[in-house]
């Protein structure tokens, strides 16, 4: 079966500096890839390679088999979904119409519109009411569903996250993480997503990619990568959950 997304030798430079290697990974469909690495690892530049915010300067990125160069940006709106990093919900439009903008933008009518966003409120466990409201007016754990509900809503396969729950509490942040997977899981998605937390990745994710200075220098399933790596910064890295999990089973005292 084609791959969900394929990156096939990805670069991009900013005025001379290169922030992505060449960097090559394919995805299959249904799977739930964490992105992790340092500040400026250049983890942002390889999401939005994906859906298109960035234009690489060499290398192909292929949809579902298609080039992205070949397709245009209401079909990459329809099939890919985007959360952005703290949420970037308009301030002066409702929740609804926030919601509403990929499906207003695609030219939906009103009524489908409507309906949708009531349907979309109800599987990030909003209740319906808050359509109404400006952003302002919901907690930030509302606020974060409300950007997933509105990176869902012209029912896309594949679904990229900038540090969606970067700002939250860890009680928030929990429920949302469960929460975002039992949605992959059960809209059959095919999910990228960028963290800091590596615990979270292990817990979330299929697979683990982790990135150092603009390079893809390990990728493994959550397991493969807490038995051990040889890049002393992907052990690093691995070395929190790894002291976390040991924690918790003292305190549990098992
Ligand atoms: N539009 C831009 N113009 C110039 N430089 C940029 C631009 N976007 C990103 N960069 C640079 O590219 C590098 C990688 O940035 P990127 O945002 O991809 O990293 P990141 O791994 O997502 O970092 P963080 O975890 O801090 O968000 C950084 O050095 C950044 O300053």
């Amino acid at each position: 079966m084609t791959d969900a997304i394929v990156l096939d030798q990805v670069r991009k430079a900013y005025d001379g500096a290169t922030v992505l290697q060449p960097a090559s990974l394919s995805i299959p469909r249904g799977q739930f890839v964490a992105l992790v690495g340092g500040s400026g690892a250049g983890k942002t530049t390889l999401l939005k390679t994906i859906n298109g915010l960035v234009a690489p300067d060499d290398g192909q990125v292929r949809i579902d088999g298609a080039a992205t160069t070949d397709l245009d940006g209401p079909t990459l709106r329809r099939r890919i979904g985007y959360v952005f990093q703290e949420v970037g919900l308009f301030p002066h439009l409702s929740v609804g119409e926030n919601i509403g903008i990929v499906p207003t933008l695609l030219g939906w009518d009103a009524a489908t519109i409507a309906a949708r966003t009531a349907e979309l409120l109800d599987l990030v466990a909003l209740p319906r009411e808050v359509a109404v409201r400006r952003p302002a007016a919901l907690s930030g754990g509302q606020r974060q569903r409300v950007g997933v509900a509105r990176a869902l809503a012209a029912r896309p396969s594949i679904l990229l996250m900038d540090e969606p729950f970067g700002a939250l509490d860890s009680v928030t942040r929990t429920a949302l993480a469960d929460d975002v997977r039992r949605l992959h899981d059960q809209l059959s998605l095919t999910t990228v997503m960028v963290t800091h937390d590596i615990a979270e990745a292990v817990l979330l994710a299929d697979r683990i990619v982790v990135m150092s200075q603009g390079r893809v220098i390990a990728d493994d399933t959550p397991r493969g990568l807490l038995a051990g790596h040889p890049d002393p910064t992907v052990e690093a890295l691995m070395q929190a959950p790894r002291r976390q999990a040991a924690r918790m089973r003292e305190i549990a005292g098992e």
